[in-house]
């Protein structure tokens, strides 16, 4: 996947009008569209060669939380913490959105300290992220797409490849809190085994890789987040989630079992979308915001009665008013293009 966001322009009427503008340049009409990300830089040329397009950069990390505090302000119900196969809306009060943790998972992961509108710190990252598990995924089980590999993992089972406390213990070491069932080790039942890759069936891999990497990052999210300030809301966001019920269930796992329960993770509906919508978002700023308020007033649930603040919900009634389509943007990808 490419590491690049922008508008689609061939979306909708609204997005050629929103999307991108025209400018005259010395008699001739130029075609500018908003873009952010590593692939504004790269395929700028490209763009400008090809299809005689100009890319209006946006920095990638202020895209990502312009669109994060646009969605938790403007949209009713975006946050939602998802344990033991139950989502939770949570309306956060906009008076007390700050600080929080956005963790935005995509190739690689960025965790920035949102302190307010425009007020941020890009505190830490890994490179251990979505990329990591694709790549490594797509090496070992010879999974064609995320999609694939997820499936796989569906009908996996970890225990297989993973070394589970019991296997080091014969039980839990209940005197350190770890049960039989945590994962001591990572792949680690692999060593002695004497099998070779493919006496493995690949859904357990898929599914131990999952965990590895899904464990794995909850587990620096929560540290950074006590590190910088003992944030109270870790928020991710990125590609990697895309609603995938058992990812999110490894995140809020991981994020409740390292911080015993005090903080929940918590997930967003338009997590792919946090840097286009913050591009987006940038019209503001060129004094086009009336523009932009007029197409989203249109577009999203924002004008429809609001829920009680911080009220939780696991009921569809919510979902039915605030349906993804609303807010109406494209990720277009080198290879893939999705739509909300
Ligand atoms: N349909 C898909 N195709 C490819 N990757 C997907 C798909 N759905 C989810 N993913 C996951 O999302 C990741 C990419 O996420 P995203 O598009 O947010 O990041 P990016 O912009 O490419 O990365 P970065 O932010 O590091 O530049 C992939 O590495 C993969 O783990
Ligand atoms: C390089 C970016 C910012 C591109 O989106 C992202 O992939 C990332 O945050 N990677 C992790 C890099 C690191 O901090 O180790």
């Amino acid at each position: 996947m490419s590491a690049w966001t922008l508008l689609n322009p061939s979306y909708s009427r609204e997005a050629v009008n929103l999307g991108c503008r025209h400018q005259e340049v010395s008699g001739k009409k130029k075609l500018i569209i908003k873009a952010t990300g590593g692939g504004a830089y790269k395929y700028a040329d490209l763009f400008k060669e090809k299809f005689g397009v100009t890319f209006d950069k946006e920095d990638e990390m202020n895209s990502l939380v312009s669109g994060a505090n646009f969605l938790l302000k403007a949209v009713p119900c975006e946050a939602f913490t998802y344990m033991e196969g139950r989502k939770d809306f949570v309306q956060i009060n906009s008076s007390d959105l700050f600080p929080y943790l956005l963790v935005n998972i995509g190739s690689g992961i960025s965790m920035i300290k949102v302190v307010g509108d425009g007020k941020f710190e890009r505190v830490s990252g890994t490179s251990l992220g979505g990329g990591t598990l694709l790549g490594l995924g797509m090496l070992l089980t010879k999974c064609q797409s995320f999609d694939d590999l997820l499936e796989m993992s569906h009908k996996g089972d970890n225990r297989n490849i993973d070394m589970l406390v019991s296997d080091i213990y014969g039980s839990d070491y209940s005197k350190i809190g770890l049960s039989a069932r945590t994962i001591a080790s990572s792949f680690g039942k692999v060593i002695f085994d004497n099998k070779e890759l493919k006496d493995y069936k690949k859904e357990d891999i898929a599914r131990s890789l999952l965990r590895m990497i899904s464990n794995n990052l909850a587990q620096i999210a929560y540290l950074i987040a006590m590190w910088h300030g003992k944030l109270k809301r870790i928020i991710f966001g990125g590609s990697f989630t895309r609603s995938h019920e058992y990812i999110m269930e490894t995140i809020s796992d991981g994020v409740e079992y390292w911080s015993k329960g005090e903080t929940k993770a918590m997930f967003l509906r338009h997590e792919g979308f946090l840097g286009a919508l913050g591009a987006f978002k940038s019209y503001e700023k060129h004094g086009l915001g009336s523009l932009m308020g007029h197409h989203l007033s249109e577009q999203s649930p924002v004008a429809s009665p609001r829920p009680q603040l911080e009220q939780k919900s696991n009921g569809p009634l919510l979902v039915e008013s605030t349906d993804a389509e609303s807010v109406g943007c494209c990720i277009l990808g080198s290879d893939t293009m999705k739509r909300t």
